[in-house]
């Protein structure tokens, strides 16, 4: 008898809080958040498993694993995210780090990773800040191509975190940070700028300008996009709609064949994010499960196909 399991799945966005929406969106979306965290709480974890993406925060291209799991964390601080350590779960990331290898299941570990809002929001709206229960970050490369693991694998991963969660007596809860279908302006190596693909390069701390500066921009861009503005790619809620209900309904065999250019193309090349939400859910049964949370809203403003997806264990 396994303990129970489940999956949130959550987009994030730094900008709420920032960029100006209306008042029947706030409530809907803070209404969901809400429900996201009672769920949560009610289930009380023993362990979370948290996947997330990371924008040019922790892990840059002059060394980009496609997976890495974190033995210590440190969170950023970007946006109006909480900074500091993460409660982290170091015997167990440590004992998951071994069981993949075991498993032939090469991962990168890193002994001090910093993460930013794309694991702290996650942590921030469902506890407040970072006093967590104990967690086992796992970062997944959402930006960087080729280096971007497809589809079929992080549906492996989530089966292989699955298998060793089977041997632990914890009430776990798996969650997903990110997507779904969004193009924040996130550089890439295809900048004709080359201040830029340093800056994406190389590990270096921004300064508080240049910090403040990216945060405008993002800022921008969300009313930019709101506004209609051609240059920006649109959200697409039907993308989003097949995306959630595949998890939902544990259709993961068609789920993983859909193209990798299909995923940029109709949902934007940030919605790789998206994949932290398929390592989550793979690692609980396809079925059956009980699903208690389905939201969603495509918030432009916010430059977010905002998704929440709650499941548990029968
Ligand atoms: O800081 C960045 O580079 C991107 C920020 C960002 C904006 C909207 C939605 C997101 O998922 C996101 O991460
Ligand atoms: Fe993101």
């Amino acid at each position: 008898m396994t303990a129970p399991r489940a999956f949130l799945g959550m987009s994030h966005s730094p900008l709420l809080g920032l960029n100006p929406i209306s008042a029947e969106v706030e409530q809907s979306l803070n209404a969901a958040v809400a429900q996201a965290r009672q769920q949560v709480l009610a289930f009380d974890p023993e362990l979370i498993v948290l996947v997330g993406p990371d924008h040019y925060n922790g892990f840059f291209n002059e060394l980009m694993p496609p997976f890495c799991i974190g033995s210590a964390a440190t969170s950023v601080g970007d946006y109006l995210t909480p900074p500091g350590e993460l409660n982290v779960a170091t015997d167990a990331a440590l004992a998951l780090a071994t069981r993949l290898m075991d498993d032939d299941f090469d991962i990168a570990l890193s002994r001090r990773m910093q993460v930013d809002h794309g694991f702290s929001q996650a942590l921030q709206f469902l506890w407040g800040g970072l006093d967590t229960p104990p967690v086992v970050p796992i970062f997944l490369n959402a930006v960087a191509q080729p280096g971007i693991a497809r589809l079929r694998r992080c549906r492996q991963l989530g089966q292989a975190i699955g298998h060793f969660l089977d041997g632990l007596p914890q009430r776990t809860l798996l969650i997903g940070s990110g997507g779904l279908s969004h193009e924040p302006p996130v550089p890439t190596l295809a900048h004709p700028d080359p201040a830029i693909r340093e800056r994406i390069t190389i590990k270096r701390e921004p300064t508080q300008a240049e910090r403040a500066a990216k945060t405008q921009r993002v800022m921008d861009a969300g009313m930019a996009l709101a506004a209609g503005d051609s240059s920006m790619k649109p959200l697409n809620p039907d993308w989003d709609k097949r995306y959630m209900d595949a998890l939902e309904h544990g259709q993961l065999d068609a789920l993983v064949q859909w193209t990798e250019d299909s995923i940029e193309q109709e949902a934007g090349l940030s919605a790789h994010e998206s994949k932290t939400w398929l390592v989550a859910r793979a690692a609980l049964p396809q079925a059956p499960l009980r699903c208690t949370l389905h939201h969603y809203q495509a918030v432009p403003e916010l430059i977010a196909g905002y998704g929440v997806l709650f499941m548990q264990t029968a």
